[in-house]
């Protein structure tokens, strides 16, 4: 069976130990080897990455030495603004016309995903694979649409994932990782770390927390 190639989107800003722990667990999960993190150049929905590029390009190849089996995927730095993810993705199935494609995304992502480009499309570019989030994200009511797409492509078979090219949806059993970028940088903006519920160094790496001091990013 063919190893996918596996992506996972984000704005990174910055990334943390919620996305290494999610993404790894989830690609053990599903047999997959490595996975490429993959900041965007614009993020379609944010109108502003909030830091400069190069910043959370180091931040994401700082967080990817957390393990051998990560990597900084910098295809859409190549790519025009803003990042579509059907226009990524569209790239790399040109680049690998059949090797199975995995896209991770949280469940946030996955909840917005009818508001996204061409939002069809997507799953038959890449299979989608889902990583829980905890509950502050979910949507009251969940779309139709969205049902309706998880019951033609929902599958709980992950050699699906290997054996297919694109076209699946799954949701991966992942821990809850009780974190977000957003968290952090208003307890980064706060400046003592001990006034907050967790410390930053539970969810922020070494070298990542490392570079932020350095560069006064978030102050
Ligand atoms: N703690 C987490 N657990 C699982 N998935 C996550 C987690 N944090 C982010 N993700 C997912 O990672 C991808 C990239 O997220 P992003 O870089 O925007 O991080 P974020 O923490 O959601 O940032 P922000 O708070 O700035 O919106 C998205 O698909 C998002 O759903
Ligand atoms: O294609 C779209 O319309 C689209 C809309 C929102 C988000 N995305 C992608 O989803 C990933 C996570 O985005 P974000 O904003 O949560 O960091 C990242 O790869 C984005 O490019 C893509």
């Amino acid at each position: 069976m063919a190893q996918p190639i596996c992506v996972f989107g984000g704005t990174f800003n910055p990334p943390h130990l919620g996305h290494v722990r999610a993404c790894l667990e989830a690609a053990d999960e599903i047999g997959v080897n490595q996975v490429g993190l993959m900041p965007s150049k614009l993020p379609p929905h944010k109108g502003t990455a909030g830091v400069d590029e190069h910043d959370r390009v180091a931040m994401v190849k700082l967080a990817c030495a957390h393990s051998d089996r990560l990597f900084a995927e910098l295809i859409e730095l190549t790519l025009p603004a803003p990042s579509y993810s059907v226009k990524t993705l569209g790239e790399l199935r040109q680049r690998h016309p059949t090797t199975p494609l995995v896209f991770m995304m949280g469940q946030d992502s996955w909840d917005n995903l009818p508001s996204w480009h061409e939002w069809e499309s997507i799953h038959q570019l890449a299979h989608l694979v889902v990583l829980r989030r905890h509950g502050e994200f979910q949507p009251a009511k969940p779309d139709s649409r969205l049902t309706a797409l998880a019951e033609t492509a929902g599958t709980t078979n992950v050699r699906h994932l290997h054996q297919q090219p694109a076209g699946c949806i799954y949701f991966a059993n992942t821990q809850l990782q009780p974190v977000s970028s957003t968290t952090l940088r208003n307890a980064l903006a706060g400046n003592d770390e001990n006034k907050h519920e967790f410390q930053l160094t539970d969810w922020l790496s070494d070298s990542v927390l490392h570079y932020i001091k350095e560069k006064r990013l978030y102050v």
